[in-house]
């Protein structure tokens, strides 16, 4: 969800879609390969970087939409999808691997959920998310606990 907004610019106003399925496909792989290395569970991992996905499309769309509503708020650079962006998801997808596996013991706590919601709200605060955000956000977080 962090690097949502630089995706949407990445290609709103080109033919390059939204959705990319091969694309996906390949970081679920990757992952899912990676996770057992990890000690993780493959299904689990895949599950949470779907959610990743998913936010991340959640965020593209709307600020489509926002930017369609309102020209004046679109954008004026359009970041490299594949020299800029994808190496910065990249990037963040394997500090957020290496994140999961650190948080093995706490996520199966039973104060995860308590947890997970107060550092969503602290998140949401410090960002200053909007609506939108928002919503990706929890979406992101959805499968962490349990
Ligand atoms: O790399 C892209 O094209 C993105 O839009 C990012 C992302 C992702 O979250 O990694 C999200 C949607 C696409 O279907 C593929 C990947």
């Amino acid at each position: 969800m962090q690097i949502a907004d630089k995706v949407a610019a990445a290609k709103f106003g080109t033919t390059q879609p939204i959705d990319d399925p091969v694309r996906e496909q390949q970081i679920l792989n990757d992952v899912a390969a990676k996770a057992a290395g990890l000690g993780l569970d493959p299904a689990t991992t895949v599950r949470f970087f779907r959610d990743q996905i998913e936010a991340n499309k959640v965020v593209q769309r709307g600020l489509y939409a926002r930017w369609t509503a309102h020209p004046e708020e679109q954008p004026t650079v359009r970041p490299d999808l594949a020299t800029e962006v994808r190496p910065i998801i990249d990037r963040l997808n394997a500090g957020l691997l290496d994140q999961f596996a650190a948080t093995v013991a706490v996520r199966a706590s039973h104060t995860c959920d308590l947890r997970l919601v107060i550092t969503t709200r602290v998140v949401d605060l410090r960002r200053h998310l909007d609506r939108l955000h928002q919503r990706a956000l929890v979406e992101a977080v959805q499968s962490v606990c349990g």
